[in-house]
């Protein structure tokens, strides 16, 4: 698995609704009308991850939920990344929930090796 280009990187979050870089991850986070929905959507979030076996870091409480893309296995951003987005975004649109995009964290885009 290559590693995105800091270019690539920059392209992608242009396109990507509700993205931005914190600590070198792609993070968004979601409110949803209750924990029925939010779980719901981390059920169909997982069975599209298990899928590509590609599988997102997340931290749920009630109806809020964080998530952040990851490759760990090349300890930087790759495709899964932007396909795992780009799916959640396409599933997103299904629920009713408010879409919060983090505060862009100013470290460097790529960590260094
Ligand atoms: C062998 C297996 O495909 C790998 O361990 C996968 C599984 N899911 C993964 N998910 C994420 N987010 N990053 C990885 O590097 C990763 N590696």
């Amino acid at each position: 698995m290559r590693k995105l280009t800091e270019l690539e990187i920059e392209q992608a979050l242009k396109t990507l609704d509700g993205w931005a870089l914190k600590e070198g991850k792609l993070c968004s986070e979601f409110v949803f009308e209750d924990f029925k929905s939010a779980f719901a959507a981390m059920t169909e979030i997982a069975l599209h991850a298990e899928e590509i076996q590609h599988h997102p870091e997340w931290c749920n409480v009630y109806n809020k939920l964080e998530i952040r893309l990851f490759t760990h296995d090349i300890q930087s951003l790759s495709m899964l990344d932007l396909q795992l987005a780009t799916i959640i975004n396409a599933m997103g649109r299904n629920y009713k929930v408010k879409r919060i995009v983090p505060e862009t964290v100013n470290a460097p885009l790529l960590p260094s090796s």
